[in-house]
């Protein structure tokens, strides 16, 4: 089926093709990537547009000793595949199986891990600084999208790296696509470059240029340049001190190659620009390259089939519905997401309510810091985001909003583990970066009806307050309409026991419950990390002999060291047992295999439970 790429293990073998093969090449890649990505799930769309210039990339430049730098890095399966990987997409993303995205200790062709995105030219501009340092020609190259190009660390990168003088090419792979539609003002200058015919025919002559004249001088693209300024507006990489290249119709691999054949060529910093289309040659994911991002398994000659629902509702959709509820009652209340929008349940919220709608693009620290000066002035925001993303954001909310106690609601999806996307993506740390910063009141859901509560407090509450919940759905109770808040500070028993009492937190609180009946246990729901529940802490030491704590975060500063703080402030030396996380990142695979690995499921908790009772004996 695959008669091309079958031959095709490494690099060099790919480098061995002729180039009139190579198209030939990319059609059996798309059809593999299809094959493979319906059975196992993951990123198809950004793959779908990135063969050609995967394809290209390996064949012009001399991998892995040149450095191929990839942003976000979820489309690189085909690079994966032309790096000796093949075999491995039947376990993408599963446990022990390889990485939805680059990683170093997977590969010498992985030359920095990544997962979050923006990173890439500021990497590539350290690699490109110590090939210099150490007087090597090697070539570095940054890939980056035009979503991940709005995040902020991209434009410090380019800064620095404009006034270089260092080999590094930027390759800006512009699909006019974010995971939903792209925001903002680059955006918007974005597709001004390539629009009108004046412009277009320039372009043309670019490419003619490009492909006639190996070596291009740079004289060459100075004259281009110049032609370029004059119907242009304003070349930004260019008055950032790259020599600009493009668009370039990036799946046009008889252009694409020679032109980077070409700027291998060229010294100092170089930019090319290219389009492509997300899901390119998948009409359905060319349609709707929202639905096909991230995708689960799937029957790729049908598409992906709606309607089929477990019934029960995500977190993420609770949080959807409650932030439209909270919308009508409150016409102060503005929503912001830094580019997920639809992975933070704010699609109907932003149909309904558009005028306070606000996505900010991939800009975490922005979006806080935004929020900062809306809650200043009388506004209520709430800004929706992902645990692991928060942490981009960690300055903001010490500094702009924690230390003046600024209303800011922080609504945390993806708290704990998240299961395909790995270490780069788990929501792991949150209850331990947030519970040490002054004036944050941190909750964490243990059910949807307690989530919708929690959100209504941390909106109540007249300061910083955060509310952190799993990704996916719960035990699918009936979920009530009212918006109503718990008192703060306030856990609640769940089940009365001797001798052992477990504390537990957040989406902990149903395997405790059951770990707690192997030994008739006390359990307490705590809901609130902080301001901890003191008198229910104190009033559970002093009935029991035992106290664990369980929590879905890592164990080192997280819930079970404020529980520890606790004891320790009222000379209580009751023995504490606590359970969290281990100090280790934990990959992909399954989210219930990853818990059960890391003890945190009803038998690993029973289980450790167990081992200190028999200790204390
Ligand atoms: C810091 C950070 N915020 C958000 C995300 C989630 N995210 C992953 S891919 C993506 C869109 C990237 O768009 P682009 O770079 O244009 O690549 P494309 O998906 O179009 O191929 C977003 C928002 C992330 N990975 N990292
Ligand atoms: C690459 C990336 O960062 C996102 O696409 C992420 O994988 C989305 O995760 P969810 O599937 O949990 O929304
Ligand atoms: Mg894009």
């Amino acid at each position: 089926m695959y008669p091309l790429l079958d031959t095709i293990h490494s690099p060099l073998e790919l480098r061995a093709l002729p180039p009139e093969s190579l198209t030939a090449l990319a059609e059996e890649l798309r059809e593999f990537l299809l094959e493979t990505v319906s059975k196992t799930g993951g990123h198809l769309s950004s793959n779908l547009g990135t063969v050609e210039l995967t394809i290209a990339l390996h064949y012009a430049f001399d991998t892995p000793e040149d450095r191929l730098v990839w942003d976000v890095g979820h489309q690189t399966y085909v690079h994966k595949i032309l790096t000796g990987r093949r075999e491995g997409m039947a376990r993408l993303r599963m446990k022990d199986g390889i990485s939805g995205f680059p990683r170093r200790c997977e590969s010498e062709f992985d030359t920095f891990g990544v997962g979050h995105s923006s990173t890439s030219i500021s990497a590539a501009l350290g690699m490109a600084v110590a090939a210099k340092q150490q007087g090597s020609n090697r070539r570095t190259v940054a890939i980056i999208g035009d979503g991940a190009m709005s995040g902020g660390q991209a434009f410090e990168a380019l800064n620095n790296a404009g006034v270089s003088d260092t080999n590094l090419l930027v390759i800006l792979n512009d699909n006019d696509m974010s995971i939903s539609a792209p925001v903002g003002a680059l955006n918007r200058y974005l597709a001004r470059m390539f629009t009108g015919d004046s412009f277009n025919a320039v372009r043309h002559a670019g490419q003619k240029l490009l492909k006639n004249v190996p070596p291009l001088y740079r004289f060459a693209s100075r004259f281009e340049e110049h032609v370029k300024g004059m119907f242009v507006p304003g070349t930004l990489f260019e008055e950032l001190g790259f020599n600009y290249l493009g668009p370039l119709d990036g799946h046009d691999l008889e252009s694409l190659v020679p032109t980077l054949q070409n700027l291998r060529k060229l010294d100092g910093p170089q930019f090319l620009h290219i389009i492509t289309k997300k899901g390119q040659g998948y009409k359905l994911a060319e349609d709707d390259p929202v639905l096909y991002h991230g995708v689960s398994k799937f029957d790729a000659s049908n598409g992906i089939e709606g309607g089929k629902s477990s019934g029960k509702k995500t977190y993420t959709q609770i949080f959807g519905d409650w932030l439209c509820d909270m919308a009508a009652a409150d016409e102060r209340l503005i929503g912001i997401t830094p580019a997920m929008g639809e992975g933070s349940g704010l699609m109907r919220f932003a149909e309904q309510y558009p005028q306070r709608y606000f996505d900010v693009g991939i800009a975490e620290q922005h979006a806080l810091t935004f929020a900062a000066g809306l809650a200043c002035d009388g506004m209520k925001p709430v800004v929706a985001i992902y645990s692991t993303f928060l942490q981009r954001a960690y300055d903001q909310l010490i500094h702009d909003i924690a230390l003046q106690n600024l209303p800011v609601m922080l609504a945390i999806d993806r708290g704990g583990l998240v299961g395909a996307d790995g270490a780069t993506h788990n929501g792991a740390f949150d209850l331990s970066y947030l519970t040490c910063i002054p004036n944050m009141v941190v909750m964490a859901a243990s059910d949807e009806n307690e989530c919708r509560a929690m959100l209504t407090t941390a909106y109540q509450h007249n300061g910083p307050a955060a509310v952190r919940y799993p990704r996916g759905s719960g035990s699918g109770a009936a979920v009530v309409q009212a918006l109503t808040a718990l008192p703060l500070g306030r856990g609640e028993l769940r089940r009365e026991g001797k001798n052992v009492a477990i504390l537990a937190f957040g989406a902990m609180v149903s395997p405790a419950l059951k770990a707690a009946e192997e030994f008739n246990a006390t359990v307490a729901n705590m809901r609130f990390v902080k301001p901890l529940d003191r008198e229910l802490v104190m009033d559970l030491a002093r009935r029991h002999s035992l106290l664990v704590t369980v929590e879905e975060n890592a164990l080192i500063g997280g819930a079970g060291s404020e529980v520890a703080r606790c004891l320790e402030e009222n000379g209580c030396a009751v023995p504490l047992l606590r359970i969290g996380l281990p100090d280790r990142f934990i990959d992909h695979g399954d989210p219930a295999l990853l818990l059960a690995d890391s003890g945190l499921d009803a038998a690993g908790i029973a289980r450790q439970i167990k081992d200190r009772l028999a200790k204390a004996e």
